[in-house]
């Protein structure tokens, strides 16, 4: 049996109401699909911890405050995975993709138009609800 990997994800919405996706690089694990940044939460942290670095690492964000959003676990055929998604309201810098992958402020609305690995559609449907 292998172990689930503990991910911290942000939703991370800027003042235009826009949403902040990420682009998988294809070699990866669910490669070529949007994502919410994030990444694994390493031992010894917490999951704000993880989020904060991560961010800054992949979107190059400081992120100043964050709420936790929802939890799901995944069992993709591959891997495990346990998602601890927050919502990011506060942050300073400007989005970029430091690991040379696309980004995408996207609308609500817009959010449909992009494909998301199969974990995420509960936090879709959240989101879409509110
Ligand atoms: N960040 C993120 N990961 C997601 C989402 N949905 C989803 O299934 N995942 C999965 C894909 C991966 O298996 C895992 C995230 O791991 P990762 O490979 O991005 O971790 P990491 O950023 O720490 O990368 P690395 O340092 O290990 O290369 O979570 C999502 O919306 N955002
Ligand atoms: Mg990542």
């Amino acid at each position: 049996m292998t172990k689930r990997i503990h991910v911290a994800v942000g939703i991370i919405t800027n003042s235009a109401g826009e949403i902040l996706l990420a682009k998988r690089p294809d070699h990866l694990h669910q490669g070529g699909k949007w994502e919410f940044p994030g990444g694994k939460v390493e031992a010894g942290e917490t999951v704000t911890q993880a989020l904060i670095r991560e961010l800054k690492e992949e979107v190059a964000l400081d992120v100043t405050d964050s709420q936790p959003f929802m939890a799901l676990s995944f069992d993709y055929p591959d891997k495990q995975v346990l998602l601890d998604i927050n919502s990011v309201t506060e942050f300073n810098g400007t989005a970029q993709g430091l690991e040379g992958q696309l980004i995408a402020w996207v609308t609500k609305a817009d959010l449909v138009n992009y494909d998301f690995p199969d974990a995420n559609k509960p936090i879709l449907e959240k989101i879409l609800a509110q």
